[in-house]
């Protein structure tokens, strides 16, 4: 049998900690922020459409995108998050479906989709799993990683489905306010429960 588990949670929450330790644990995880970033890059798909909409401001001088220009861009406007979504996230899904076909042949396969509820691909997933953090948790750990003030860790938290509404609508979740030790002891409970 496999099982697809789709891994989530809000900016910051520790969902790359976690799916690298899941990766450690021999599980194979597919990654929608390195898709997207494939699919950003000044030879992917999404980029000549990011350009003609943004304009060259938002580059750097090599011709890439200059990240943190884009997301001071999108994450303080609704309308030019949705012009972005739609751009990146249909090749994402490309990209990640193509992957997940060859993954299929594992006993489990995570996808770690920082959208996955917003975007209803929890659906296309058997288990859904939630990294939980406490606000006032997450707001430090996202100022403290990305060197951002509390506005702009707010207008990025504020981007994305309130964090309490994705634990409610998880099959199972982990909560990261603790340390990085109480995160994987729970993971590992978790992978216990699924090789049963
Ligand atoms: C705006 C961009 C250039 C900012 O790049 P940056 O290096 O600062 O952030 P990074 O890509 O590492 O994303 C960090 C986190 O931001 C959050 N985030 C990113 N994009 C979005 C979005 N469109 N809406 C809500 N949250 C988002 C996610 O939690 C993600 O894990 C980049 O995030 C991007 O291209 N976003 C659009 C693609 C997208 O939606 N990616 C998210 C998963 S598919
Ligand atoms: N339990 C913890 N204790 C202390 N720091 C932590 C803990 N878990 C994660 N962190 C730190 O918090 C930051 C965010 O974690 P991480 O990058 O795993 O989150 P993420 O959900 O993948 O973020 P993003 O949505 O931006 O991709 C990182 O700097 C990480 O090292």
């Amino acid at each position: 049998m496999n099982q697809v588990i789709g891994l989530t949670g809000g900016i910051a929450s520790g969902k790359s900690t976690a799916s690298d330790y899941i990766k450690q644990k021999g599980y194979p995880v597919l990654d929608a922020d390195i898709y997207a970033k494939k699919s950003t890059a000044k030879d992917g798909p999404a980029y000549p459409g990011i350009i003609e909409h943004f304009g060259n401001d938002i580059l750097q001088e090599d011709g890439e995108i200059d990240r943190r220009k884009l997301g001071a861009v999108i994450f303080n406007d609704t309308k030019e998050r949705e012009v972005l979504n739609k751009l990146v996230h249909p090749e994402v899904r490309k990209l990640m479906d193509s992957d997940k076909e060859a993954a299929l042949s594992e006993s489990h396969v995570f996808l770690d989709i920082p959208l996955l509820f917003e975007n209803g691909l929890d659906r296309q997933c058997d288990i859904t799993l939630t990294v939980y953090v406490d606000q006032e948790t997450q707001i430090e750990r996202l100022m403290a990683r990305n060197n951002f003030d509390r506005s702009e860790a707010l207008a990025r938290i504020n981007s994305q489905m309130p964090l309490s509404e994705k634990k409610e609508k998880s099959t199972k979740v982990l909560d990261n306010s603790g340390s990085k030790a109480d995160l994987f002891e729970q993971i590992d409970e978790f992978i216990s429960s699924i090789e049963k």
